[in-house]
């Protein structure tokens, strides 16, 4: 007669890695004791001391991007290869660890969230700051109209050069960042203005209403998408910047890096 543990055990058969989605240390150390399976933890910060850990920028809502970032994140560190099966252990409705699930490396599609985060001078807290305002902004509009806009993140000097105001800078003389509340709502209010929002590697907002003039010769970006995606691709391809585009006409956020569209997420789905 079956039973509940057959069920598990099926799962767990043959699987040398357990990825765990911020334990607790007790949680943790008791994993660590289990024979021939290594333990890589995948949290905000290495609270629990884990010999193998990966960093996730922010906790991701949606538990399937959570596991992608993880599994991407273990692949780059080389704890895992293609191929390999991995059981990951996270919570998902209690604020312990309450679900297992068991995933073969590769079958995940690459989200790119992971290179957005990692691969970005800019600091990933500032990334995925820019990315909530950006899907906030796809969600509800500006006063309920859709909306498009244009962030450009990191290397801030070399975007200013490579750009001019289209009118006064409202940041001028302002010392604020990005994540700050008060300061994503005059972002969104911005928002319907013409132009891009450029913002330094630590999150500093340089300006707003900022036109952009990179070389956009030889990128080239999905059909359908206009000025501002080219601009976006280019400007990303001339400096060190990163850019998220929120989409007026199809109400997708963009990321672009080194020319590249690297992200795209539905903000009804993130
Ligand atoms: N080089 C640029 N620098 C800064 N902002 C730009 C630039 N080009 C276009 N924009 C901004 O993008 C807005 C939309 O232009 P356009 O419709 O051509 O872009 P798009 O890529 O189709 O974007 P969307 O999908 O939002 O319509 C412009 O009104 C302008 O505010
Ligand atoms: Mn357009």
């Amino acid at each position: 007669m079956a039973n509940v543990r057959d069920l598990l055990d099926e799962l767990v058969e043959g699987v040398e890695t357990v990825l765990l989605f911020s334990p607790s240390e007790a949680y943790y150390e008791r994993c660590r004791e289990i024979e021939d399976v290594s333990v890589v933890v995948c949290a905000g910060d290495n609270g629990v001391g884990a010999e193998r850990f990966v960093e996730l920028p922010l906790e991701f809502v949606a538990a399937k991007e959570r596991i992608r970032f993880g599994v991407e994140g273990a692949t780059e560190e080389g704890f895992l290869t293609k191929g390999d099966e991995v059981v990951c252990a996270l919570q998902l409705f209690d604020d312990a660890i309450d679900s297992v699930c068991r995933v073969r490396v590769g079958d995940l599609d690459r989200s790119g969230v992971y290179d957005l985060f990692t691969t970005s001078r800019a600091d990933p807290a500032v990334i995925s700051a820019v990315v909530d305002v950006a899907v906030e902004l796809g969600q509800k509009g500006q006063k309920g109209k859709p909306v498009g806009a244009l962030f450009v993140i990191g290397d801030a000097g070399k975007v200013m050069n490579k750009s001019r105001p289209l009118s006064y800078n409202p940041f001028e003389k302002s010392h604020v960042h990005v994540g700050d509340p008060i300061v994503n709502v005059m972002l969104k209010e911005f928002s319907r203005l013409d132009g891009a929002f450029v913002i330094s590697d630590s999150g500093k907002i340089v300006s707003a209403y900022r036109y952009l003039e990179p070389n956009a010769e030889g990128v080239d970006i999905p059909k359908g998408l206009g000025t501002r995606h080219m601009a976006a691709a280019s400007i990303t391809r001339d400096t060190n910047a990163t850019a998220v585009v929120l989409s007026e006409s199809d109400r997708l956020v963009r990321a672009f890096k080194g020319g590249e569209l690297i992200l795209e997420l539905d903000p009804e789905e993130y």
